[in-house]
């Protein structure tokens, strides 16, 4: 932001800014248009930003400057009325916001946006919001239901950056590296997608914008602008460049962490997070390849995509289904909807315990599975915990006999006072964690050897944990498909933090057009979530704003849909399981598609999703046929309640449910093969044609 609004504004008035991409493009059939297209429809708007895009981005310099984003202003409710609940669950803290540069009407004028050359203003009179942030350059499908994410600001454009690398691939996202023509800066542009610009799915990226604008910190990344345009369907979120993440720094062979190093990565994490959560934001996906690291090893958290608001005003129930499934705190396994600063604590200490462990410290494969995995590490919770919690899934999950914790056993190489530190934020009573000014005070930090300094640290081949993946892949490939052995070797091995929640590259795969669609239930408590597509298309959000699932089904009411991973090599199971559940499917999903459908399919109207974390013997589908949409299946799963009564036997659920993931293993190896000897048959097919 800084480099950008402390620069000049050669402030080429805002209806200039189409004509000007118009004479650098190659396109001028496409430039055409845009000053045409002011009141288009969402469609006809969709139909150009193909090309729009692909002119977009140059490829050399250029000397015309455009508009610049702004000093972001107040956030303020601005959107649509249509954004009810949600919108007063984002706006709750606004009025903490960082940035008190409050649009006025003379702002609106362009011949004042000249005289000011650090900032343009956008006029905010109330009814006339939207159509000034039209006029400033954004969509209108934008302007309509994220007012406030981008109040105040006006769009950068793709023209005015040049494309120079893809370096990371999320689930919901693609990062660029790209040269911000103007500054010569390298940046970062995350392009986030949308479904068919669904309101839910901008307002989702609203949430993420508006939480990155109300965070300032060193340790946190900061959104340095936005850039889309009147006729764009998409957006981008620029960022200061980042040379590394600590999941792919840490797996680098050869580099090993110095227990100075770790504590000078802890600590920059626990200062990011201790202005995280005095801004109420709670970040809710703290892991390896969200910790972005530059050069001089500054540590940025990064990825609010699954962020939001808490504190005491928090009327509405938060979503369970967050953090990637290796750093999920217990309480979260077990459904808890109301939580607080605790769970990035329990992910503070899981990469605590990694960074000195050199590898991630509860690879779990569902959630099953991680909550056994948390159970026999730290001891199941007290008596006194499962009477209080009344978390839905306490009466599921409550082990018959209490495990015992064994984290100083475990860990019994750390130095003391790390020991110390991991002890207490694996608590498993998220109480018990403390906070990000207790950590930083803990013997961890104030005991030789202290922190580093970052900048005194090695400087380290830029390395992201795309990279870990792609070779991962490279060489799993190179050795043909896995024998059993080496998959569960692998799964151990697991590189610290991987990004289970990103598809990988079509490419490694070769299957990425079988990652299948598939809808749960809506775990909303009271049933009135608003389904749809959201988080970039690929979720819905109840009252709260929250993300629950992910998937890219239309819209269903009383439905939340979510992507699940399938049909992808065996391999990568452990990979996608780690997170999907985090950010989206149950595991179930990824072991077996059908049973999301069915889960869908049959309990549509129904709220409890905990059958999600149940596998149903399959003699026990007596009731699916009845089941409206059911269909005929056979082989199909569904779940018709709770299969593990209370106190249930978790080691006999831990050994069907391994025994279901084996099974889907061995199909999503069949179905890989089976795949491979189609392309081979239809490249032969083609071939006699000169391709
Ligand atoms: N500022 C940055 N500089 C360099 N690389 C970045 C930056 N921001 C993100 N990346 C890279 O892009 C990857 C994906 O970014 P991000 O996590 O924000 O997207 P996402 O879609 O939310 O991902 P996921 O679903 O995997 O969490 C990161 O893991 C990181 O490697």
């Amino acid at each position: 932001m800084g480099c950008n609004c402390s620069k000049g504004i050669r402030a080429n008035e805002i209806e200039d800014n189409n004509k000007n991409v118009k004479a650098r493009r190659s396109k001028p059939k496409n430039s055409n248009k845009t000053s045409k297209k002011k009141n288009k429809s969402v469609s006809s708007i969709k139909a150009n930003v193909g090309s729009e895009e692909r002119a977009g981005f140059v490829n050399g310099s250029s000397n015309e400057s455009t508009l610049k984003f702004l000093i972001p202003t107040d956030a303020k409710n601005n959107a649509s009325s249509d954004d009810g609940e949600k919108k007063e669950n984002l706006e709750r803290k606004s009025s903490r916001s960082i940035f008190q540069r409050r649009p006025t009407t003379e702002n609106n004028n362009l011949a004042t946006l000249q005289q000011q050359p650090k900032m343009i203003r956008i006029n905010s009179v109330s009814n006339g919001e939207k159509g000034a942030q039209v006029m400033a350059g954004w969509p209108s499908w934008l302007a309509a239901v994220a007012g406030e994410a981008i109040n105040g600001w006006i769009p950068r454009k793709a023209d005015s950056f040049e494309k120079l690398e893809k370096i990371g691939q999320g689930t919901y996202s693609s990062v660029y590296k790209a040269r911000d023509l103007e500054t010569n800066q390298i940046v970062a542009l995350k392009k986030v997608r949308f479904a068919n610009m669904d309101p839910e799915s901008v307002r989702f990226m609203a949430r993420e914008i508006i939480i990155l604008r109300r965070l300032d910190h060193p340790n946190v990344m900061k959104l340095e602008g936005l850039i889309t345009s009147r006729v764009s369907g998409s957006m981008y979120l620029i960022f200061e460049y980042m040379e590394h993440d600590l999941a792919g720094l840490a797996s680098t062979p050869g580099v090993k962490f110095s227990e100075a190093q770790i504590k000078c990565y802890m600590k920059q994490l626990l200062h990011g997070l201790e202005h995280c959560h005095s801004r109420g934001v709670l970040h809710r996906d703290i892991k390896g390849s969200n910790l972005l690291l530059d050069h001089n090893n500054n540590l940025k958290i990064g990825d609010f995509g699954l962020a939001n608001f808490y504190g005491e005003h928090q009327k509405q129930p938060l979503t369970s289904r967050v953090v990637t499934l290796w750093y999920r705190p217990p309480e979260l396994l077990l459904g808890s909807t109301e939580y607080g600063v605790t769970v990035d604590m329990w992910s503070t200490g899981c990469i605590l315990a990694e960074l000195f462990n050199g590898k991630p410290i509860m690879p779990g494969r569902t959630e099953v599975e991680q909550l056994h995995k948390i159970f026999k590490l730290c001891g199941s919770p007290s008596e006194d915990y499962w009477k209080r919690s009344k978390l839905t899934h306490a009466t599921i999950f409550k082990p018959q006999h209490p495990y015992k914790r064994c984290v100083a056993e475990t860990f019994k190489s750390l130095p003391s006072s790390a020991l110390a530190l991991v002890e207490a934020l694996l608590a498993v009573e998220p109480d018990a964690r403390g906070t990000t000014a207790d950590a930083l005070q803990s013997e961890f930090f104030t005991t030789k050897p202290f922190a580093s300094d970052p900048s005194s640290l090695p400087k380290y081949q830029p390395r992201k944990e795309i990279d870990v993946r792609l070779r991962d892949e490279e060489a799993r490939r190179k050795k043909g498909t896995s024998s059993k052995q080496n998959e569960s070797k692998q799964a151990s091995k697991a590189v610290p933090a991987p990004d289970a929640n990103a598809e990988l590259p079509a490419s490694i795969q070769g299957q990425s057009n079988q990652i299948s669609t598939s809808e749960v239930l809506n775990p909303d408590r009271d049933g009135t979530a608003q389904s749809g597509y959201t988080r970039y298309g690929m979720s819905s959000v109840n009252r709260n704003g929250e993300s629950v699932m992910r998937g890219s089904s239309p819209p269903r009411k009383d439905l939340r849909s979510q992507r699940s991973f399938v049909q992808r090599g065996g391999a990568q199971l452990s990979r996608f399981s780690n997170s999907v559940a985090a950010r989206d499917a149950s595991h179930f999903a990824i072991a077996n598609p059908r049973w999301f459908e069915d889960s869908y399919n049959g309990r549509q109207n129904d709220g409890d999703w905990s059958q999600r974390l149940l596998v149903k013997p399959k003699h026990s589908t007596k009731a699916k046929d009845s089941r409206p949409g059911y269909g005929e299946k056979t082989e199909r799963m569904n779940y018709s309640g709770p299969l593990v009564s209370s106190g249930g036997n978790l080691d006999e659920m831990l050994k069907e449910h391994e025994r279901q993931i084996q099974l889907a293993v061995r199909k999503a190896r069949v179905d890989k093969k089976t795949s491979r000897d189609n392309n081979g048959q239809t490249q032969a097919f083609l071939a006699p044609n000169g391709r």
